[in-house]
């Protein structure tokens, strides 16, 4: 007999594909601040040293990953910390979102996911701007 699969108990981490999908998300979502006017001087330094690019793009995965029901454990800094020095403003921080969404929908995830999304970033707003 097959037993209905209760969707809601699949973990946010689980639909954007595991381990390998938030990888991918992320090599696409950096890829897409490098391309976008608005914050590409930011990110584009990173070209120059894969080492630096690497490890931004683990904790980034891992902080994906901790934030959506997955196994991995963040070992990056805090959202302030992170950010500090910057003064990223708020259009730099609605491209980045922006670039966060538009990458996720042509992966192919839906609406609701895009949402989930969506909430996590905007709660952490004010610990990214103006840090
Ligand atoms: C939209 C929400 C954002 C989230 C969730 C986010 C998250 C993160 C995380 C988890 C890291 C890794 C921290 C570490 O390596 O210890 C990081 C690093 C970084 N973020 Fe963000 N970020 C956001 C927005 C932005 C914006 C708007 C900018 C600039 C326009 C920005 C620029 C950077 C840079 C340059 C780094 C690398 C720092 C380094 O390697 O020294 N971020 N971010």
């Amino acid at each position: 007999m097959d037993i209905p699969r209760d969707l809601t108990n699949v973990t946010l981490y689980e639909r954007l594909g595991g381990s390998a999908g938030v990888r991918s998300l992320i090599d696409d979502i950096i890829e897409a601040h490098m391309q976008n006017p608005t914050i590409s001087a930011r990110f584009l330094p990173y070209r120059e040293d894969p080492e630096r690019l690497e490890t931004a793009k683990r904790h980034l995965c891992d902080f994906f990953a901790a934030g959506s029901g997955g196994p991995d454990r963040y070992a990056g800094r805090t959202m302030p910390d992170a950010h500090r020095g910057m003064n990223v403003s708020e259009a730099e921080y609605m491209a980045a979102t922006d670039d966060i969404l538009t990458t996720m929908a042509r992966h192919g995830h839906d609406e609701a996911a895009r949402q989930e999304v969506l909430a996590i970033i905007w709660s952490l707003k004010e610990e990214i701007i103006h840090a």
